[in-house]
């Protein structure tokens, strides 16, 4: 009998709820996700998938229970200055500067990093490559979201937290998001995606959180 314990989760959410506007968002939370893992976040508007991925991110806090990396709890500000910079964050907005050129667009954020080299064969990848030296002011928004996707690949952080990231995109670039996704999870990394949209992830875990308040009749109701 092997008396060898079970490797320690990456990231654990231990019973963990949420405020917003000192109202409560996420409630009593539980999840464990090892090296290579995904978690898909559903639910109706206003559910709470974004302050989830804040909550990760550290932009709110846990009002109750703990997250756990590596065992350490991030809130901790010695784990959280180590922590943030495994998490590579990707929101609605892109911080897209619109002077600079697309290759501009992703270079600086590797640049930031003290990293180089990263961001050509990043842009090619999504299908951005001819477009690398035009001013970022002319990108569509399937392209912006597209610059977006190359600067998570350029940057090669582990843990990436996704918020929508298929809006905006066309059937090719979704292919190309569920194949980038798929990559950094065969190199170990972790994803979490927050998605109103289909989106195919292998064994991914879903969790759908449950809507916070009890739906009025809307609009669409009284069209049935
Ligand atoms: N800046 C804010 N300040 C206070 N409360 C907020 C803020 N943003 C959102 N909330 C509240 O937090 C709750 C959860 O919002 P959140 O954006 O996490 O939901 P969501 O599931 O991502 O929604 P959506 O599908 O519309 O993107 C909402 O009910 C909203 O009222």
């Amino acid at each position: 009998m092997s008396l060898r314990k079970p490797p320690l989760p990456r990231i654990l959410l231990n019973n963990v709820s949420c405020l917003r506007n000192a109202q409560q968002v996420l409630r009593n939370i539980n999840v464990s996700i090892h090296d290579g893992g995904a978690l898909v976040l559903t639910g109706v508007n206003g559910s709470g998938k974004s302050t989830f991925l804040r909550m990760l991110a550290g932009f709110s806090r846990p009002s109750a229970g703990e997250i756990l990396w590596n065992g350490h709890d991030v809130t901790d500000s010695g784990v959280f200055h180590d922590y943030k910079l495994q998490l590579n964050w990707l929101s609605l907005k892109n911080a897209i500067r619109e002077k600079f050129t697309v290759l501009d667009n992703v270079q600086m954020f590797e640049v930031l990093e003290g990293k180089f080299g990263k961001s050509m064969d990043a842009l090619e990848l999504m299908g951005l490559g001819r477009l690398a030296n035009e001013k970022a002011r002319m990108l569509s928004m399937g392209q912006r979201k597209r610059v977006q996707l190359a600067r998570l690949l350029a940057l090669d952080r582990p843990i990436w937290l996704l918020d929508e990231p298929s809006v905006a995109l066309d059937a090719e670039g979704v292919k190309l998001l569920e194949y980038i996704i798929a990559e950094h999870r065969r190199k170990g990394g972790i994803v979490f995606v927050a998605t109103h949209l289909p989106i195919e992830i292998e064994d991914a875990m879903f969790l759908r959180l449950p809507q916070r308040f009890p739906r009025r009749k809307t609009m669409v109701d009284l069209l049935d």
